[in-house]
């Protein structure tokens, strides 16, 4: 991937974003129409359909194709949040944005800056990961990239709508899901994470919207 995106052709950020983000958005992406992106979102969802704990923390719904940004020479993205509903093809089709994905696609020696600092109740949350590293964060948070002073940031970007739209909810969730999990690998009593789980599955069927 990052071959290919050492090649590619970038358009200005700001063609996908609205009036708010614009004003902020200094950095560049692959065209919504190209190949590439189609191709190379493709394989990021293939990969995140092999990964259990993205599915845990998101339990996906729906998923946005997979885009690709570029920050250098001072690039960054004010804080900002992002859209609530978002067009999902061009058929009309739409999605809720719940939860925003960033993936790392540069090494963090490869560049200065370009932290994604993401602003909750608890203060603000600096991310800088290595390439392959994906940081799922609520779409409702304020959050911003830091500007790139030296090299290049790339990375993959994308949006889901989970089964879970609240976002405490969904935490509580991946936690109950966490637990149930170290209790079975460290050999628990397999009457009560069985309860465990169907309470797990329980509160996803109150809450689960599809
Ligand atoms: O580049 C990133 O890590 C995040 C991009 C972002 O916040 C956005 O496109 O809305
Ligand atoms: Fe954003």
């Amino acid at each position: 991937m990052r071959t290919a995106l050492a090649s590619a052709e970038w358009t200005d950020g700001r063609e996908t974003v609205g009036a708010q983000g614009a004003k902020v958005k200094h950095n560049r992406q692959l065209p919504d129409a190209s190949p590439l992106r189609r191709q190379l979102g493709q394989t990021v969802l293939a990969a995140l359909t092999k990964h259990p704990l993205y599915h845990a923390a998101t339990l996906p719904l729906r998923t946005l194709p997979p885009r690709f940004n570029r920050y250098e020479g001072g690039g960054e993205y004010g804080f900002h949040v992002d859209g609530a509903v978002m067009a999902l093809d061009g058929a009309g089709a739409q999605i809720r944005s719940d939860v925003s994905c960033t993936l790392f696609l540069s090494e963090p020696h490869e560049y200065d800056g370009g932290e994604l600092i993401v602003s909750d109740t608890y203060g603000e949350h600096e991310v800088k990961l290595p390439a392959g590293d994906l940081i799922v964060y609520p779409s409702s948070s304020l959050h911003r990239v830091a500007p790139v002073t030296r090299g290049a940031r790339i990375a993959s970007f994308f949006w889901v709508q989970s089964l879970i739209r609240d976002d405490s909810r969904r935490r509580l969730l991946f936690e109950l899901d966490g637990s149930i999990q170290a209790l079975t690998a460290t050999g628990a009593d397999t009457t009560a994470v069985l309860q465990l789980t169907g309470i797990y599955h329980n509160l996803l069927r109150q809450w689960a919207e599809t």
